[in-house]
């Protein structure tokens, strides 16, 4: 169970304590942050709003515990990580407990979050082994005017201190995608989980402190995003920052100083259907895409672009699924479970409410309780309708029938966004000449977007985000070139 056993030591009375040089605290402003649970709406846990201070000394003693990491041997990191990937999973009950009371999620996607969690560590720690174990050798003589006189070596050195913000729908998947990475490259991190999410989280960094990562180098600070993100995010110890979230990112990026970002934002996917698309597999992939978790994920299906031909079959096939999804409490394993916020639910129903007025044909009736909301599908939406653009983060779907291949591509790239998209046809030849056409950061052909497999490139175009992910990438992310020049004082030409 959560808070008890192993993880007895995070909790204090019914408050979560945060975590800070190798140790759980409580914070001096005995102010707490309370996480409510989304089905029940009543306060489920307790978190620390940690002061400005506590930010403060979590800032050097990250720093401190940096320098002695970069001089830890690249086999023992990867020793360390793949210790807590372990622990992770093997404690994977009471961290989906969390997942299922603080963001409803469903149980058993809760299990798989935790679990492919710890698969993403150990992937991190080998692949981190493979590629920080390589640099370069570059000789002068392959620049017009120069003799062979220049050897340059150049290996990656970590950056310092990682300052990681994920957000509510994946707290311990999309914690350790920046946590693993920063570390193998030798960075020490500090975490500012999301506030739904966040106990989750503690859990999680709890596995990392019982691998025996020395103190200091992994901190968790808890607290309204609101109130300290600011602080966080302008901090001058911090040397990157790796974000995913909404457009909180945005702001972000024009408030944070010199420091490499990586941002993952928000999408609105779009899934182009063509007249030759195997229809029973889009409308499978348009309710695994557009409706698993509520909606509530970045790469979810968000608009469904229909060749008109072909739409009154594939609305009635999505029609027929949507029918047989669960729809319930996140420990009954239901499909569709309360959305994370009451805010969150009241924001859906003004999307529903303006495709009414607009005059949307609503495919099913619209129903809610407290935050739970029904899947819904509305076909006939038009380009004067806010769900045709904006991310509901929610189980309703738009559809928008077109009349050419051009019109869909339009719509696609008209959209501020560009995460992901996908494009159904027998035509692979067609659908690759669409996807080079789709401004967004990956096009899958014949599924629903995905950021997962964990080590595939994940980047999204435009307000969608800045570098990219993946365990490779990130690990990059967060390292810098060293070059050092060896002189010579003649030329020297090897088997001259
Ligand atoms: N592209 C991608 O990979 C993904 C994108 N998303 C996007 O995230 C959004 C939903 O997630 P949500 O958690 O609501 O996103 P938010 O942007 O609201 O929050 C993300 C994180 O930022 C924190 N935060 C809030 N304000 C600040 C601030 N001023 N400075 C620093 N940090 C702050 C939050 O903390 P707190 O909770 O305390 O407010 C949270 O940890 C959607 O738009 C979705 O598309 C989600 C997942 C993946
Ligand atoms: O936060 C999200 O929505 C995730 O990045 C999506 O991950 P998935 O596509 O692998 O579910």
């Amino acid at each position: 169970m959560a808070g008890t056993g192993l993880f007895a030591e995070i909790l204090d009375g019914d408050v979560y304590k945060y975590y800070a040089d190798g140790e759980w605290k409580k914070s001096s402003s005995a102010k707490t942050v309370a996480i409510i649970n989304p089905t029940t709406r009543k306060t489920q846990y307790k978190v620390q709003a940690c002061t400005q201070e506590e930010v403060n000394k979590v800032m050097e003693s990250a720093k401190t515990a940096q320098k002695s990491w970069a001089k830890t041997p690249l086999w023992k990191r990867a020793e360390l990580l793949h210790k807590a990937a372990a622990i992770l999973k093997e404690h994977k009950a009471p961290i989906a407990e969390c997942l299922v009371k603080e963001i409803a999620k469903p149980a058993k996607d809760a299990v798989t979050e935790v679990v492919r969690s710890g698969d993403l560590v150990s992937y991190t720690a080998e692949e981190g082994v493979r590629i920080l174990g390589e640099g370069k050798f570059l000789v002068s003589d392959s620049f017009p005017g120069n003799e062979r006189t220049k050897y340059c070596l150049t290996s990656k050195i970590p950056l310092g201190v990682i300052l990681a913000i994920p957000p509510f729908n994946y707290p311990v998947n999309l914690a350790v995608s920046k946590i693993a990475p920063a570390l193998i490259a030798g960075n020490s991190l500090v975490l500012k989980p999301p506030t739904q999410g966040a106990v989750s989280a503690l859990h999680m960094v709890h596995c990392f402190h019982l691998a025996g990562f020395a103190k200091g180098l992994i901190s968790c600070v808890t607290g309204k995003g609101s109130e300290i993100g600011d602080f966080l995010t302008m901090h001058p110890g911090v040397n990157c920052i790796s974000f995913t979230g909404g457009d909180t990112g945005i702001a972000i990026s024009k408030k944070a100083g010199m420091v490499p970002l990586q941002m993952e934002l928000g999408g609105k996917d779009a899934c182009i259907v063509l007249k030759d698309a195997d229809l029973d597999l889009v409308a499978a992939n348009i309710i695994k895409g557009g409706f698993s978790y509520s909606g509530q994920r970045c790469t979810a299906v968000k608009v469904v672009l229909v060749m008109e031909s072909v739409a009154d079959v594939l609305v009635d096939k999505v029609k027929a699924k949507i029918a047989k999804l669960t729809v319930g409490p996140p420990e009954d394993d239901c499909d569709i479970t309360p959305v994370v916020s009451e805010s969150s639910a009241n924001f859906i129903e003004g999307l529903v409410k303006d495709a009414k007025e607009k005059g949307a044909t609503f495919c099913q009736e619209y129903k809610r309780d407290g935050n739970l909301i029904w899947p819904l599908l509305l076909d006939n939406v038009r380009p004067d309708m806010r769900i045709a653009w904006e991310e509901p983060f929610g189980p309703v779907l738009p559809v928008i029938r077109i009349n050419s291949i051009e019109e869909g591509i339009h719509h696609c790239n008209a959209s501020n966004f560009g995460l992901q998209g996908c494009v159904f046809s027998k035509d692979v030849n067609k659908a690759i000449l669409i996807s080079d056409a789709m401004e967004t950061g990956t096009v899958q052909i014949n599924s629903a977007p995905a950021r997962g497999p964990d080590h595939f490139p994940f980047q999204g175009l435009k307000d969608s985000g800045i570098g990219s992910q993946g365990v490779t990438n990130s690990i990059n992310m967060m390292t810098k070139i060293k070059s050092t020049v060896i002189n010579l004082p003649t030329p020297s030409y090897t088997m001259g």
